[in-house]
């Protein structure tokens, strides 16, 4: 039976990322993968969604544009869209197959590096079995890490067949725009499509969530702007009510609403896209004898530990955030703790994001609703893009720079989100601040480049520490401070 220092299960982001931080440090490691290279990182998930998005960004400017000199927008077709997100993922899982091939001819890292297609299995705490296509393979292993990710969560009585009632692994393989759509559940994947599907303007998108309202994680002023602009593509939101049924009729999608006030309505469209939240891979990945504790969530780990001493877990089989660079990291992280003392601990933090929307929402560390769950008295400044040049010169001033910070002399960066144009760009020095635990001191006398996005930030902090150059409160909700006590519940303006 052939030995390993470390089996990796699964090469997605954070399985892929774990394999080669282990060629690294020089041990004898095996990575599984019984389906494609990438997982959802790539293929039905983070970069096919992102190409989408693009494209379907590109198609709504070029038709705002062609507007503007009255002349008729051009159909984008869906086959040749669907072709180009295909191009994109090949390009991307092929870099990745391509860079393990050259490692295992490599001199330097063949040694290190082996990689299995098949279907892995823990057996006992140091036996892994594979099956491939044609045979069963056991391999023994020192360590081992889960990395299996995560799959769409189904509904009870909702009927998902992904031809007419899809979620995110079938959205892709439509065969032309639906007339009309609806999507159940409006958090980041439901909002992401009804952006996207909008944006090409061949779908009448109807977006359901059962929260009070689209994005329920974010805040009401982050949560307006991107309703105001979905609306204006045309987005309808169906607002308090809930989905009492579903189903597949006469090759339509039928869904019944229960409204607040009582009364019930039916709807038609094409396809539904259920978008309720992602549930772990952990089905029999592992035999009874080998004692993997699961949450509510997915497995449970202490610091990507889990319950068997050996055994790791990471990236979306776990309860935390699911994301490409919090798979990577843990991943990464893994194998540092398995091998010696990780320099840096795992924190969670200074994790930024971004949300593709219309338009872009980058955020790192809190908002005013994790704040204020977390109990936090904190100081607010927001600016608005109509304050910053590059944002003028643009001629799209939608959008706003909130930055929260402690209550203190101190003002220690809480978090920020950054809702507009460029937004993503823009978030990456408040992260690096955030993680250094540094205040905001070194951000106000940064010289920046002009014009830039960033010169927003700089001002916003610039704000908080009394030396802006356009004045707090003085243009209507252009730039505004204040604070929040939380024992009073209360929004004082400073
Ligand atoms: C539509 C969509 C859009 C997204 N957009 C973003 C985004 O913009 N930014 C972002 O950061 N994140 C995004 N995400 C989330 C991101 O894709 C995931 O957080 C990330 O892929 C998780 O990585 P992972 O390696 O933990 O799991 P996965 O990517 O799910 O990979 C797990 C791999 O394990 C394999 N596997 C499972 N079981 C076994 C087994 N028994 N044996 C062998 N192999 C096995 C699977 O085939 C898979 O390849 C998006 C997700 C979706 C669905
Ligand atoms: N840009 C990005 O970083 C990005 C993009 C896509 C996905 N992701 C990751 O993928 C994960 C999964 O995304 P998601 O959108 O599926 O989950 P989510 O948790 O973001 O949103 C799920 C939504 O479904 C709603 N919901 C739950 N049950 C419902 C029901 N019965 N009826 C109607 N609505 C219901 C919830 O209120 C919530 O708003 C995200 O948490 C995120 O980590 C990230």
């Amino acid at each position: 039976m052939d030995q390993y220092e470390l089996i990796i299960i699964g090469a997605g982001p954070s399985g892929y990322a774990a394999a080669m931080r282990a060629v690294d440090l020089k041990k004898k490691t095996l990575l599984v993968e019984k389906n494609v290279m990438g997982g959802a990182g790539i293929t039905n998930g983070a970069l096919s969604s992102k190409t989408l998005w693009e494209l379907s960004r590109d198609m709504l400017a070029f038709r705002k544009n062609l507007d503007r000199y009255h002349m008729e927008p051009p159909k984008a077709l869906w086959k040749e869209i669907q072709s180009e997100v295909r191009n994109a993922v090949k390009e991307r899982v092929d870099l990745l197959k391509d860079h393990l091939f050259e490692l295992q001819k490599n001199p330097k890292y063949s040694s290190y590096i082996d990689f299995i297609q098949g279907n892995a299995s823990i057996i006992s705490e140091h036996i892994v079995e594979v099956e491939t296509a044609n045979e069963r393979l056991a391999f023994e292993t020192e360590n081992i890490i889960i990395a299996t990710g995560s799959r769409p969560r189904y509904l009870p009585n909702i009927p998902i067949d992904e031809k007419y009632i899809l979620t995110s692994d079938g959205i892709e393989l439509m065969d032309d725009f639906p007339k009309s759509m609806v999507i159940v559940g409006a958090g980041v994947i439901g909002c992401e499509y009804a952006t996207i599907f909008s944006g090409f303007g061949q779908t009448k998108v109807n977006l359901i969530d059962k929260g009070d309202s689209i994005l329920p994680f974010e805040d009401p002023d982050v949560v307006a702007v991107i309703e105001k602009n979905l609306e204006a593509q045309g987005v309808h939101i169906h607002r308090n009510s809930s989905l009492s049924q579903m189903e597949r009729k006469n090759g339509k999608v039928v869904y019944k609403l229960d409204f607040s006030d009582g009364h019930q309505e039916t709807f038609e469209v094409d396809k539904a896209l259920v978008s309720v939240g992602r549930v772990p891979n952990y089905e029999n990945l592992w035999k009874d004898a080998v004692p993997v504790k699961m949450g509510k969530r997915g497995v449970e780990d202490d610091d990507t530990k889990t319950s068997v001493k050996n055994i790791y877990a990471v990236g979306d089989i776990t309860a935390d955030i699911n994301l490409v660079n919090v798979g990577e990291l843990e991943g990464r992280y893994a194998v540092e703790k398995i091998f010696g003392t990780p320099k840096k601990k795992l924190v969670y933090e200074n994790i930024s994001t971004i949300m593709f929307l219309n338009p872009e929402v980058a955020g790192v560390g809190y908002n005013e609703k994790t704040a204020q769950e977390k109990g936090l008295n904190y100081k607010v400044v927001t600016t608005d893009y109509s304050t910053i040049a590059r944002a003028v010169a643009k001629r799209n001033t939608q959008g706003f720079i909130k930055l929260l910070v402690t209550n203190d002399e101190e003002m220690r960066i809480l978090g920020m989100r950054v809702v507009g144009e460029q937004a993503s760009a823009a978030i990456q020095a408040v992260a690096l601040l955030i993680s250094m635990n540094k205040g905001i001191e070194e951000l106000a006398e940064c010289v920046h480049p002009h014009p830039s996005i960033t010169e927003g930030i700089q001002e916003s902090v610039r704000a908080l520490l009394n030396k802006s150059i356009l004045k707090s409160g003085l243009l209507k909700d252009k730039v505004n401070c204040y604070c929040y006590d939380c024992a009073k519940n209360e929004r004082i303006m400073i």
